[in-house]
């Protein structure tokens, strides 16, 4: 996390980051619809896994070693036998418990986007384009997946401020506890509403025709690339709910 890390953690600071990544993740969707599901490219091949699979994996390798996937918040899809930097790379500030590097729902996320969010804003379709349509997917994967790890740092700083609050539930495992303590409602219900408002901002067709007197912000949701309500669904199904699993499952370990 950048603005988020060292001495500055604060729950504000958190929170401006899980903003600044709705903006990824709004704008990956934006470019895979670009592209009908072209479904090949995940079918399995006579040698086993996907083209998606294949993609991701060794697109890890590559980011791997140009020094990705050291921070808590970037997690691999696919850890195993991954190669260390090849240059060197610059520490972070260690602002959270050594069990966070174990925290990770990739396998819960990458059933979600190709089994249920894909369907939702991809349009039927195979135009053969399979090579960039899974460098889209990856993408879009990578800043679900970023957004979602975040979550460990939201928990850190929570704790932080409350350690008398989390302690107990911490110490008695009581995992729905803790999730009543973590979740605010009121901020959940102003995500879903600004994913979906960036959705219909980034997503508009920009003409230099002042076309009926429209405004920014105005376009109509049918000629948005990605229709605003799926981010809004995206969000409140999977995204907030795994990002606070992220949070319960780095609590629990919080006083080991
Ligand atoms: C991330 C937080 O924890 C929870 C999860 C949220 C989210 O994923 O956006 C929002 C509010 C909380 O219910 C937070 O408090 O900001």
């Amino acid at each position: 996390m950048d603005s988020g890390g060292g001495e500055q953690l604060s729950l504000a600071a958190v929170r401006d980051q899980l903003i600044r990544e709705e903006d990824s993740i709004v704008f990956a969707l934006i470019e895979r619809a670009k592209r009908p599901r072209n479904t090949p490219a995940y079918s399995a091949a006579a040698g086993g896994g996907s083209l998606a699979e294949f993609f991701v994996r060794e697109a890890q390798v590559l980011h791997a070693k140009a020094g990705h996937y050291q921070k808590p918040e970037d997690v691999p899809f696919f850890s195993q036998d991954l190669p260390p930097p090849v240059f060197p790379t610059k520490g972070h500030p260690k602002v959270l418990h050594p069990f966070a590097s174990s925290v990770c729902v990739n396998d819960a996320i990458w059933k979600m986007y190709f089994n249920e969010l894909l369907p939702l804003f991809t349009a039927d379709g195979d135009d053969g384009n399979y090579a960039e349509t899974v460098a889209l997917d990856f993408a879009c994967l990578q800043a679900l997946s970023r957004r979602i790890h975040c979550g460990k740092y939201v928990a850190e700083v929570k704790f932080r401020d409350a350690p008398q609050d989390y302690s107990p539930p911490i110490r008695a495992k009581d995992t729905n506890a803790l999730m009543n303590l973590l979740t605010f409602t009121a901020v959940e219900e102003k995500v879903k509403k600004r994913v979906e408002k960036k959705a219909r901002i980034f997503g508009q067709i920009v003409t230099l025709e002042d076309s009926a007197g429209k405004q920014d912000g105005d376009a109509c949701d049918s000629h948005c690339k990605v229709d605003p309500k799926v981010l809004s669904k995206l969000y409140d199904m999977w995204v907030m709910p795994l990002t606070k699993d992220v949070e319960v499952e780095y609590l629990l370990r919080r006083l080991d």
